[in-house]
């Protein structure tokens, strides 16, 4: 590996919104639509021994924090703000949570660390996010912003961009562009999309996920981050107000079979809708949980964790759909688990 510590490094990059100087501690923000891969590749950065004085702030949409347990298994500060996209109404619930970490950094009340890390849920609006580390003051002496992170789903990213604005905005405003999923997408299908993403954003460099979580050096060198284009003065439509999000928890174990009889029912009758599940599950016979995850129709190989992370074990769902809410999909729950002679 290269010199990894460049994945964090401090080394401003030529414009930026706020100006590294000394002291400041580097923010890089990592977004991407839902499912697109983000967790995955700060867990795959933190997991270097360059990442160990990282503090990870993670955005979630959904009513459970999932992606900031996972991740707390790889830094010592991981800090979970809100339940909704930062933008212009809930970012300052990160000013709170940078402001928080600044003051116990100082005091010592959390360990040490030398760069933060922001997950932003993958509905964010990342205009607002990046111009707040301008305008609000106190962000501003503490932290210097870095760079702009954007993760693409090269399986997904057609539909999504028909689906979801927030896609496009998020591309635009990258400074980098990470296409995930490469290694499942047709290859036809990932030289389309670099072009599109090309004429979208022709300044970001657009590199392969993988290889950014294999050696992330070349992740954060030497580009200039771009200025917000648009104020949040005019309100805008709340991204959250697109979607339905809710969680569903489950006290008896599941066998694994029927668990994932019901999720095959529910993708294989509404994936277009059903933009992202992941959770917990309780599975008859594993101590630990095994964590899922879903993004329209992919699924991806459930994760076994050896011990439950925290609390009495059950199972734990997010959903985020496009206009399915939490009776119909506790329905699908109910008739499949009454078709195997199970009570939900
Ligand atoms: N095959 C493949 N799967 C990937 C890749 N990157 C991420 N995934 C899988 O995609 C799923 C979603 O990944 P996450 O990292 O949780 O995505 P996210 O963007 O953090 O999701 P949200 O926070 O819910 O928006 C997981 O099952 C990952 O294992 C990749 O490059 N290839």
């Amino acid at each position: 590996m290269r010199d990894p510590a460049a994945l964090f490094g401090s080394r401003p990059f030529g414009r930026a919104l706020s100006r590294p100087g000394a002291g400041r501690i580097p923010v890089t923000v990592v977004t991407g639509f839902l499912g697109a891969g983000k967790t995955t590749l700060i867990r795959a950065a933190l997991a270097h021994p360059s990442g160990a004085r990282t503090a990870v702030i993670v955005n979630e949409f959904g009513e459970a924090g999932i992606d900031d347990v996972l991740l707390r298994t790889s830094s010592e500060q991981v800090a979970l703000i809100g339940n909704g996209c930062i933008c212009c109404a809930a970012k300052t619930d990160l000013h709170r949570a940078l402001r928080n970490l600044a003051a116990e950094r100082e005091t010592g009340l959390v360990p040490p660390f030398d760069r933060v890390v922001v997950e932003t849920s993958g509905v964010s609006e990342p205009g607002p996010l990046i111009q707040s580390f301008a305008t609000d003051r106190t962000v501003a002496t503490h932290y210097a912003l870095e760079g702009l992170v954007t993760v693409v789903d090269a399986v997904l990213a057609a539909r999504t961009r028909e689906m979801a604005p927030t896609f496009t905005e998020q591309v635009v405003l990258a400074d980098r562009i990470l296409l995930s999923k490469t290694d499942i997408a047709a290859p036809g299908v990932v030289a389309d999309l670099r072009l599109h993403l090309a004429a979208l954003n022709p300044e970001a460099p657009i590199l392969d996920a993988a290889e950014m979580r294999a050696d992330p050096t070349a992740l954060f060198s030497g580009r200039a981050l771009k200025r917000a284009p648009f104020h949040c003065d005019a309100p805008t439509a709340p991204a959250d107000s697109l979607y339905d999000t809710f969680s569903l928890e489950f006290d008896a174990p599941f066998d694994w079979p029927v668990f994932t009889r019901i999720m095959d029912t529910l993708t294989g009758l509404r994936g277009d809708d059903l933009l992202r599940v992941k959770g917990f599950v309780q599975v008859s016979g594993c101590p630990g949980p095994v964590v899922v995850h879903y993004v329209q129709h992919l699924s991806a190989p459930p994760e076994e964790l050896t011990a439950w992370p925290e609390g009495t074990p059950r199972t734990r769902l997010v959903f985020i759909t496009r206009g399915l809410g939490r009776a119909r999909i506790a329905a699908v729950f109910a008739a499949v688990l009454a078709l195997a002679g199970l009570a939900p």
